[in-house]
């Protein structure tokens, strides 16, 4: 197998009460996101304190407006931080230049989005291939063959995306994301514009590339069949962490968002 993939960091941050189990993938320490000044500030995320074990798969959970995507762009570099600390493996994204974000984004991290974001000019195997080819780095070919395996492309390689149905589309997007083998995949309501049984598929995939390939992925979402597919749910509301369900199954997250919503958000 050839080295030129980058291969997760080892560095052994240990067990913490907000990751119960392994090593940390990534950690939010008092994390703090404020939007706009005066009477348009908004605190999205309020001193959000959460560790991503790697291995694992966690969902974010969290009614509209709860600040999930905000905690996914702060901790996947894509938007700047205003307190606290968020950390990729052991490096630190607080301060860092927008160059180093962009690099750090490209070279360790995956993404899957709700549109796909793929390429329409480009058929499934060079979207999938592309974030390598920028970043210069050229594929480990058993780690590729292994990723487009999972996620069963290998007959629709040479289809564009409009070729493609939504549910095939997504499949190269988690391929595109898994290829670079990145330290953390993060996912933004990757289901959220198919339907069932293809959104099942995606999240069989997304936890196969765990359970077998041995990836971290972070998924916000708003389904609670979804989450049931993750390791984690960690639910958020106005901004803070509120829970933590190990091992969450649709029906226990269903029934914690209803005795939630009941309670009007004020807490334990
Ligand atoms: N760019 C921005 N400028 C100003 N406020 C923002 C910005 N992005 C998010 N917010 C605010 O921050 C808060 C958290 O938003 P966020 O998008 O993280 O929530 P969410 O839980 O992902 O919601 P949804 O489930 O609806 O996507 C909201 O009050 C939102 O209005």
């Amino acid at each position: 197998m050839s080295h030129e993939a980058p291969v997760p960091h080892t560095d052994s941050t240990g067990s913490t009460p907000e990751a119960p189990g392994g090593e940390v993938a990534a950690r939010a320490v008092d994390l703090t996101k404020v939007y706009g000044t005066g009477e348009t500030r908004v605190v999205a995320l309020d001193q959000v304190s959460v560790a991503f074990e790697r291995g694992n798969f966690t969902a974010i959970m969290g009614p509209s407006g709860s600040g999930k995507s905000t905690l996914m762009h702060c901790m996947a570099g894509l938007d700047s931080i205003s307190a606290g600390s968020a950390r990729l493996g052991d490096t630190e994204l607080n301060g860092l230049s927008d160059r180093r974000l962009t690099q750090l984004r490209r070279d360790r991290v995956g993404f899957v989005f709700q549109t796909f974001n793929l390429l329409p000019t480009l058929n499934a195997l060079e979207n999938i291939t592309l974030p390598m080819g920028i970043a210069g780095t050229k594929p480990d070919r058993e780690w590729l063959d292994q990723v487009i395996s999972t996620v069963g492309l290998g007959d629709r390689l040479r289809h564009r995306p409009a070729q493609l149905s939504g549910g095939q589309q997504q499949r190269v997007a988690v391929a595109r994301a898994l290829a670079g083998r990145p330290e953390i995949v993060f996912a933004d309501e990757p289901t959220g514009n198919l339907d069932s049984r293809a959104g099942a598929e995606i999240l069989g995939f997304l936890r196969n590339s765990v359970r077998e390939l041995g990836q971290t992925v972070v998924m916000v979402t708003h389904d609670p069949v979804a989450a049931g597919y993750a390791d984690r749910a960690v639910f958020l509301a106005d901004g803070r962490v509120v829970d933590d369900m190990p091992a969450p199954t649709a029906e226990r997250v269903l029934e914690h968002m209803k005795r939630y919503d009941a309670r009007g958000h004020t807490g334990p």
